[in-house]
């Protein structure tokens, strides 16, 4: 049985990218087998021999989650990291109550409306740790028929006592990014212990950047650390030399939108899209901004979808929010996965990314946490000199030249299997799908009734 594979051996460790979706149930199984793993392989003892483990996110059924874990590492101590408050976290308590081995940490949100989205996973075993940032809350419906992403940090190995503890950094930063992440959490007992944890580790192996939130108002030397402004810097420094994307869009990929402004320039086509069609700084060549072209379900994607209009509980655009935004809808595309076998899959993913005009190539791509809302990404403040974020989001940025010394894009399409290309396996479609005349986007709070879901069921929220 996989128990007694070595890590190395499973199909885990084979993907270059170590970037998945989750396993779908009712789709063939050719589409789950290769670059999709569910929660039971991640937590697998293929994986590592648990010690301890710590699970970030927003959403938490306490006991289905232990049930995830190996019977035999179940008993082991797990931190769980929520910022539910006032009832809600009265509720976590109780249900973790009977579970001596969990400890609750509730990370501090002073600011309205902000929520604990981050999705990650600490993962520490006798032979080392790994770190896993995906999109799912720990619920069962999240990991049954949705489309999720999932990035598996390789086994990073525990750095021998006597090495110094400034080595087992990667080229990426990536430790240290993840220890400034954990810091802004504050104090706590058990956090500090993992961060401690994390600084034993030699985690030189990982490939990707991280692009975390945190609440705030950041300013100075703070100010590029979080949100769009982290991936304006590192693409200033690491991204794609701007003759090369010259006219290339920009997609966004997420489940749900936030309240945007009166027009694109408020946030959408000015601040936000500016962060991400930042080339890398060598030039003064001014480029025009590239097209913006965004991915959200439309009513009959959602009514088609496997759930059914279900599936749209977990895509919460409200008519309050569109009824302000109607210039948003001008942006939209289906969601469509038929290359990975999702299309009925409703997506609670969020990727983003840069792609040349024939869908070949990708400059960068980023699958996170964070929907499309300023309080994920952050927005300018006070003439541009503070950027104002109300969540906690976690994600990772995919580029080329970190992945491969001298590989300067991602190929989309299997045609160029020159050696000096990589093949990046986009969890949706190109080209992408217009809406049609009639399509709208999903509205969570109206009704639709006059078409049966794909379960027989008409939509009528409360
Ligand atoms: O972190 C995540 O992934 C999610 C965060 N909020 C969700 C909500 C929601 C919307 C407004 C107010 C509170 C909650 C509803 C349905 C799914 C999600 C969700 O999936």
């Amino acid at each position: 049985t996989s128990e007694k594979m070595s890590p190395y051996e499973n199909y885990i460790e084979a993907a270059p990218l170590n970037f998945f979706l989750t396993k779908v149930f009712g789709i063939p199984n050719h589409y789950n087998s290769s670059l999709a793993v569910g929660i039971k392989d991640i937590l697998s003892a293929s994986m590592g021999n648990l010690i301890s483990s710590a699970q970030f996110n927003y959403m938490f059924d306490i006991p289905w989650l232990v049930q995830q874990y190996p019977e035999q590492f179940r008993s082991k101590p797990l931190l769980i990291i929520h910022g539910s408050q006032r009832a809600d976290k009265t509720t976590l308590h109780e249900n973790a109550h009977r579970y001596p081995n969990i400890t609750l940490c509730q990370a501090k949100l002073d600011i309205m409306y902000g929520t604990h989205h981050s999705k990650m996973m600490f993962l520490l075993y006798d032979n080392g740790m790994r770190v896993v940032i995906h999109t799912a809350n720990i619920i069962h419906n999240d990991w049954y028929q949705k489309t999720q992403g999932v990035w598996i940090s390789p086994l990073f190995p525990k750095l021998a006592s006597d090495q110094d503890l400034s080595q087992g950094d990667s080229v990426t930063q990536f430790r240290k990014d993840l220890l400034e992440y954990l810091g802004a959490y504050g104090t706590n007992k058990h956090l500090q212990e993992w961060q401690e944890t994390i600084r034993q580790h030699d985690m030189s192996s990982a490939k990707v950047f991280i692009i975390g939130s945190v609440p705030g108002r950041h300013t100075g030397a703070s100010k590029m650390k979080w949100g769009h402004l982290k991936l304006r810097k590192v693409l200033q420094e690491h991204g794609p030399d701007g003759s090369t994307v010259k006219d290339w869009p920009v997609i966004g990929q997420f489940s749900s939108v936030g309240s945007l402004g009166s027009g694109p320039e408020n946030w959408l086509s000015s601040e936000w899209l500016e962060s991400l069609s930042t080339v890398q700084a060598n030039g003064i060549v001014k480029l025009s901004k590239p097209k913006l072209n965004l991915i959200f379900p439309c009513v009959e994607n959602v009514r088609r979808s496997l759930e059914g209009y279900p599936a749209g509980a977990s895509l919460p655009y409200s008519i309050k929010n569109a009824r302000k935004q109607q210039y948003f809808n001008t942006f939209l595309h289906q969601w469509r996965a038929f290359s990975r076998g999702r299309s009925r899959a409703s997506p609670h993913i969020k990727t983003y990314t840069r792609i040349s005009p024939d869908a070949q190539y990708l400059a960068w791509f980023i699958v996170t946490s964070a929907n499309l809302s300023k309080a994920a990404w952050g927005a300018y403040e006070k003439n541009n000199s503070q950027l104002f974020i109300r969540s906690y989001e976690i994600g990772v940025l995919f580029v080329p030249s970190k992945v491969e010394e001298n590989l300067k894009l991602f190929n989309v399409q299997g045609v160029d299997s020159s050696k000096d290309s990589m093949l990046f396996p986009l969890p949706w479609d190109v080209p992408l799908t217009s809406y049609t005349q009639t399509d709208r986007p999903w509205l969570w709070d109206i009704a639709y009734t006059d078409k049966p879901d794909s379960q027989g069921n008409m939509w009528c929220p409360s």
